[in-house]
């Protein structure tokens, strides 16, 4: 059984100089450069929310939750990339260790919150995915210290060895990602985060998914990933998937309705959940904002193989909530011809016409990059750059400059 760690008192204050900082990471360092100027203050970039002056400095607290093996990693790497700079593991620190930084984003995941060990868990006859195995006072206080501009000492799971590694220094970053399974499940954590996504993998998409991966790349047979999947299942019902009603927006992967009885799982339908009166989050629409809309694109401007591919747009209801939809059907064959469906899409919150486009190709070799999930995917990283620039530009507005603003 693990010790649970009590939060770090470390602040950056107490970090007078780079070589403070611990793990000689060149990437920690530069990100440690960053965060002493920029909490001096810098300069809101003209968001479309309406506000751009000098901004105070504090850190956005993305969630995103979904069940191991479900594209949680890739997902990470596409938002990161829209910040610029690629995320990468802190060098010189625990080669084990789950974290990604970059300049300006950390990546923390969720697994380094166990409370119970793999042996640890064994004893108890719980999963990781019981809340019991997981310390979730530790998560709060650490997600609040960071939010807060305080830096903290992580623990550290180690999914090689099934312990908890000593900690790592994480310092606050102007965007900080939680991802795993239980970003919104503590309703004080969940009240933490400045926006929250949730990844909603049908069965049958994560059964093919997982045999990809675990009998192609890991070697396991077909009736154990079965067990495994079988095992989680109850818990992964009553403590993961309710989490979903509090998502600011859903991503749901299911199979096809284009090919009739395909068990291949290769083309996927994506729908993208989006609730409506989020602050500084404008669903995204097709052609006409609030109308139910549905397109095939395929013709002279989008080569299409079969099955093809189709859109719907439109208004709907979840959890309660009024919510917009996204969907696609099918694959892209050309993902340079992507341009005609961007051109289609609006509230995308790009910078500039095709850059949703040019993040697609950027990461052409990435899972899901000729589908829904890749697009959906990059919509949603330029979606959360527009509304951290706003939250960031907003924080530095005084109340009377709020008040001309609005
Ligand atoms: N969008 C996608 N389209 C098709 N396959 C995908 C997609 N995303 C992920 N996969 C498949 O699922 C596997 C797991 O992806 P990834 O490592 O990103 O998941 P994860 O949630 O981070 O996993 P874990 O929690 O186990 O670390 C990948 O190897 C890939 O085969
Ligand atoms: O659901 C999971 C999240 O990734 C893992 O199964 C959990 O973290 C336990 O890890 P391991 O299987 O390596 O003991």
């Amino acid at each position: 059984m693990s010790i649970p760690l009590a939060p770090h008192p470390l602040t950056p204050s107490s970090l007078s100089t780079t070589e403070d900082v611990r793990l000689g990471s060149p990437l920690l360092r530069r990100q440690f450069v960053f965060y002493t100027n920029w909490r001096k203050g810098r300069r809101g970039r003209g968001a479309s929310c309406g506000i751009s002056c000098s901004a105070e400095a504090r850190t956005v607290v993305i969630g995103l939750a979904a069940d191991s093996g479900c594209g949680k990693s890739t997902f990470m790497r596409r938002l990161t990339s829209v910040f610029g700079g690629a995320a990468e593991p802190p060098r010189g620190g625990n080669p084990e260790s789950n974290t990604l930084l970059s300049d300006t984003t950390t990546v923390i995941c969720l697994d380094d919150y166990h409370l119970l060990d793999r042996e640890g868990r064994k004893e108890e006859g719980v999963t990781a995915l019981d809340p019991r195995a997981n310390n979730f006072d530790l998560m709060y206080e650490q997600v609040k210290a960071l939010k807060a501009g305080v830096a903290v000492e992580k623990p550290i799971y180690n999914h090689v060895t099934g312990l908890l590694d000593p900690p790592e220094l994480i310092l606050p970053p102007n965007l900080l990602f939680i991802e795993g399974l239980h970003p919104m499940f503590d309703p004080r954590v969940r009240d933490l985060l400045d926006f929250s996504i949730y990844l909603d993998i049908s069965d049958e998409v994560k059964f093919a998914w997982k045999t990809q991966r675990d009998v192609e790349e890991r070697g396991h047979s077909l009736e154990s990933i079965q067990a495994s999947i079988e095992a989680r299942k109850p818990d992964f019902d009553a403590y993961v998937d309710p989490q979903k009603q509090y998502a600011d927006v859903v991503i749901e992967v299911l199979p096809t309705q284009l090919i009739p009885g395909d068990n291949e799982r290769k083309v996927l339908r994506v729908r993208m959940v989006m609730k409506e009166g989020v602050k500084y989050f404008n669903p995204v629409y097709l052609f006409d904002e609030g109308s139910s809309v549905s397109w095939i694109p395929c013709g002279r401007k989008l080569s299409c193989s079969y099955p093809g591919i189709k859109f719907f747009y439109g208004p709907d209801t979840y959890f309660s909530h009024e919510v917009s939809a996204l969907e696609m059907d099918g694959q892209f064959d050309r993902l340079d011809e992507l341009m005609y469906v961007e051109s289609h899409l609006n509230n995308l919150s790009t910078k500039y016409y095709g850059e949703a486009t040019e993040q697609m190709l950027k990461h052409g070799d990435f899972p899901g990059s000729n589908n829904g999930t890749g697009l959906f995917q990059t919509i949603i990283g330029l979606k959360i750059r527009e509304l951290y620039e706003c939250i960031v530009a907003e924080k530095s507005v005084t109340p009377l400059e709020a008040a001309k603003v609005f």
